[in-house]
Parts: structure tokens; C-alpha cells; sequence
């Protein structure tokens, strides 16, 4: 069985969030079951591309629109990831190491899945599987469906991944031209709202559609950004497959990225020593219990709660714990953090930015993480944090709810709370601060936690099945 993951994000070579992390293990993983697993995605001018060998495996053109572009397949020539790592080169329209947020994404994204489809035109033989990974990639079910210079490819099962349903890559009609000739009584399969929607042309054109977690696909029924009636329609070839963690790169034991290492028979001496060291960095009082926020600032993370939540929990508990965000996106949201440690900073620090090495650090050090999202496919820190004895503090919301049981419940080893609002996160600390109370059982639970099996071994073999049902 041979499945190609076509994908915007890879880990290491380019990572934005948890797609990038996904995308860099689930196929390592496959191939360790005995699959070839190979992942293609766009060359940024990343440092692992600067820094690794690669070797040309194809060279050919594509139309977007009336503009010829070249454009090159290299391959990661040892096989580092433990899978075959393909680069799309695209000279002219793929330039420097951003991944998104270019002013001609859409020419850049759209060009991307037009090479791959060319490319893969050009094997002699088919992969089993091509399974594609969130908008970027959401055109190409469509385009092996019904543009005409791709006939060849049409028997060729598709899967779709939905790794966050908020975006979904509309363009206008007026663009349309950018994609090859296609059936013209299939521009239905295009269209959402009068738009081009490559995130619904996925849906409906793939042979089976997974979400990150089993709770996120019932939530889209009912909240899709505009999707809903989509995924009830489609509902009967969707499925919910929870996403792993890497658990080699996320290993307290050995993370070269952390100071002192530890597993669950050192984890009190480990995680202590780590805490003293963030905190010396920070200025932070070691004693006091560390809560962290580790993410992307947007709406749906719920980041915008955080500094109410952090005044009032430092007020009602007369400043008894400590806080630190690292996180970066929206500007409004990285200056309130920025304030809220201006007006806390005794207690409150912020990192804006992104730093890869500091979010492990932060992990192996807290004592909570923090997670008040509004929406959330799947989530990887809560699972992050749990494998480094951190005990996370999340909204029962998609994976959260999937991955998280509260203390309170039988088998619990978490905190949940309902509503994504400054009294509930309130709340939720002042619970935490009752359990920082009591060594002993925070113990036993970081223990427990951190034995818990989030590996991907069990999804993947769930991909598995879900490839083995699809027949040409
Ligand atoms: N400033 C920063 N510095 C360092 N590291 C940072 C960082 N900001 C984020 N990260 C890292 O990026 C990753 C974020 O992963 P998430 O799953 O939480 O979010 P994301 O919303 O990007 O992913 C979407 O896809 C994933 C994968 O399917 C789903 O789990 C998720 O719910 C969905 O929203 C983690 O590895 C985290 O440590």
C-alpha cells in the first residue's frame, strides 16, 4: 500500500502549527506499519532545505491560467524523516521561507496543486492513495475527479483531512481560469456561496473525509464556518480519526531541546528543575504554581480571555501563581498579552513570537497549560503537556473533549470547563490551585498522564482501515 500526503506543512521543514506537526509524523509512523508513505509539499526556502541534500526526481511545466511556469521535484536524498520528503519547486511564484500570508497565496497554493497533479500524471505507476491535507490542498480531489488532462488519475482513491474547518481558501469565480479545463457540468462541485471553495470542493469531491477528532465532525454538523449543511449531507463518508503525537521528538527523557531530563519515577526532581530554570529566565517566583498558554493568538485559541482571566485569578488568589504566553498572530491579541504583563509583571510574562526550543522548555517546566479554545480540531499541546507531566486546563470543546477527562470524573486527570469565558477559566485555575495544594495526588496524576498513550500507532492503524475499504 503506497499513499502520497500532499500537505502545506511538513515538520521539520516548515511548521506554522499542528498541521506541519501531523504531517511530519503520521507518515513516519505508516511506514514503520510496513506502507510506503511519501509526503510532497511546496520548497519554502526553509533552513532544512538550505541545510539537507536533495536530488532532482522531475522537472515539467504547468498553466495557471495563461502564465507557464517551470517547475522541479526534488527529494530529500537520506531518507531523514524516515519517509520520501518531495519538494515542489516553482521558481517565480514559491520564493523565500514564508508559508502563509503572502500577498498571492491563492497563485501560489493553486500553482502548487497544479504541479502535483502534473507530477503525479507523469508516474508510471499509481500511489494507492492520494490523501490531502486542509484547503491548500483541497482543489486536487476535484481536479483527479474532472479536468480532462487528468483522466488518468480519476481511479485513484482520494482522502481528505480536515484539520480546521475556520479556513477554507474561497476565491472569487473570476479566477476560475487558473485551474486546468474541467467538465463544465461539474462547476457545482466548485462552488459554495457563489465562491470557489476548495475546502467544500474537498469534501465533495474526495472518496472519504476524516477529522482530527471524532467530536470536531459532530460539531461541524451544527458549526462550519458556513459548512454545516455540507457535513450533514456528507456526513455518511466522514469519520473522526483522533491525530497522535510524535512521541520520539516529544519524549521528556531524552528532548534535546529541554535542560533536565526526566521520566515518570523522576518526574517531581525533573519538571522542578526545569521550573527553576524558566523562572530564573523569566523572573518569576519559583514557589508559586506555573500556568502556560503555548499557541497561536486567534479567536478560535480563545487567547483574547487570557488577561482578564489572568487579572482576575491573580486578584482572587492575592497573586499566589504565575503565568507565562507564548504565542504569536493577531497583533490586537499579541498587545494585550504584551499589556497584561505590563500590568501583572510580577506574575504574568509573555514571549511574542515564535520559538520552537521555548515551547518544549515551557512544557517540561508548567505545572498547568492552559487551553481556552473556542474551537478546536484536535489540539496536540494538551497531549504535548500530559506526556511531560503537565496537567492541562481545557475547554470540553472537539479533541479537547475527546482527549481530556475531568479530575472529577471517574478515571480523570484533567480540568474541563464549558464555556469560553473569563469566569469559567476563573474557575478552572482557582480549581487548579486547590490541587497545587496537595503534592501527593499532583503526583500520582502527573504520573498518570504522562503513561497515557497518545502515540500515533492507534490512528494510524485507523488510516489504515480507512485506505483498506477504498477500491478503484
Ligand atoms: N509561538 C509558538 N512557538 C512555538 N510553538 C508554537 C507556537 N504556537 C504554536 N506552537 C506549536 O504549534 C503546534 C500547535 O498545534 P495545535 O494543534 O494546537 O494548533 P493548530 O491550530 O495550529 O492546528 C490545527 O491542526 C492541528 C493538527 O490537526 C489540530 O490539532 C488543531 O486543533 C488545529 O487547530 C504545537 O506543536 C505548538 O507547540
Amino acid at each position: 500500500m503506497e499513499v502520497l500526503h500532499v500537505s502545506a506543512e511538513c515538520y521539520p521543514v516548515a511548521k506554522v502549527g499542528g498541521l506541519g506537526d501531523v504531517v511530519g509524523a503520521l507518515p513516519k509512523y505508516q511506514q514503520r506499519q510496513g506502507w510506503i508513505a511519501k509526503v510532497v509539499m511546496p520548497c519554502y526556502r526553509t533552513r532544512f532545505l538550505i541545510e539537507h541534500e536533495f536530488e532532482l526526481v522531475h522537472q515539467g511545466g504547468l498553466w495557471l491560467g495563461p502564465t507557464w511556469y517551470h517547475f522541479n521535484v526534488i527529494r530529500e536524498k537520506h531518507n531523514l524523516l524516515g519517509f520520501d520528503l518531495y519538494l515542489l519547486e516553482i521558481p517565480g511564484l514559491i520564493e523565500g521561507d514564508q508559508v502563509y500570508g503572502c500577498f498571492n497565496d491563492l497563485e501560489r497554493f493553486t500553482a502548487f496543486q497544479i504541479g502535483v497533479m502534473e507530477w503525479l500524471n507523469s508516474w508510471r505507476h499509481h500511489p494507492d492513495v492520494v490523501h490531502c491535507h486542509d484547503h491548500h490542498t483541497g482543489l486536487i480531489p476535484f481536479m483527479m475527479n474532472y479536468c480532462y488532462k487528468y483522466d488518468y488519475l480519476r481511479q485513484i482513491p482520494t482522502v481528505f483531512t480536515i484539520h480546521n474547518a475556520q479556513y477554507q481558501g474561497q476565491f472569487g469565480w473570476d479566477k476560475a481560469y487558473y485551474l486546468p479545463a474541467y467538465d463544465p457540468w461539474k462547476a457545482g462541485m466548485l462552488d459554495w456561496n457563489h465562491l470557489i471553495n476548495p475546502m467544500a470542493a474537498a469534501v465533495k469531491c474526495s472518496w472519504r473525509v476524516t477529522t482530527v477528532s471524532p467530536h470536531y465532525l459532530d460539531e461541524l454538523c451544527t458549526s462550519a464556518a458556513g459548512l454545516e449543511a455540507l457535513f450533514r449531507q456528507e456526513r455518511h463518508k466522514a469519520s473522526g480519526i483522533l491525530n497522535g503525537i510524535d512521541t520520539e521528538t516529544w519524549n521528556p527523557a531524552t528532548d534535546p531541546r529541554i535542560m533536565h531530563h526526566y521520566d515518570v519515577q523522576t518526574v517531581r526532581e525533573g519538571k522542578a528543575a526545569n521550573k527553576t530554570d524558566i523562572c530564573r529566565r523569566f523572573q518569576l517566583d519559583e514557589t508559586k504554581p506555573l500556568f502556560v498558554f503555548i499557541g497561536r493568538l486567534v479567536y478560535e485559541k480563545g487567547a483574547d480571555l487570557l488577561p482578564d482571566a489572568v487579572a482576575r485569578s491573580l486578584y482572587e488568589s492575592q497573586y499566589a501563581l504565575n503565568f507565562i504566553f507564548l504565542g504569536s498572530g493577531d497583533p490586537h491579541m499579541e498587545w494585550l498579552l504584551r499589556q497584561s504583563e505590563y500590568h501583572h509583571h510580577t506574575n504574568c510574562k509573555s514571549y511574542i513570537g515564535y520559538d520552537e526550543n521555548l515551547s518544549h522548555q515551557l512544557y517540561a517546566a508548567a505545572d498547568f497549560l492552559l487551553m481556552p479554545s473556542r474551537i478546536e480540531p484536535c489540539g496536540l499541546n494538551q497531549m504535548y503537556a500530559m506526556r511531560y507531566g503537565t496537567i492541562p486546563i481545557v475547554r470540553a470543546v472537539g479533541g479537547l473533549y475527546d482527549t481530556v477527562i475531568d479530575i472529577g470524573d471517574p478515571g480523570g486527570y484533567g480540568l474541563r470547563f464549558l464555556q469560553p469565558s473569563v469566569w469559567d477559566i476563573t474557575h478552572a485555575i482557582s480549581r487548579a490551585m486547590e490541587l497545587y495544594q496537595h503534592p501527593q495526588q499532583m503526583l500520582e496524576l502527573q504520573q498518570h498522564i504522562m503513561q497515557l498513550d497518545f502515540s500515533w500507532d492507534k490512528s494510524a492503524q485507523e488510516y489504515l482501515h480507512l485506505y483498506a475499504q477504498l477500491k478503484p
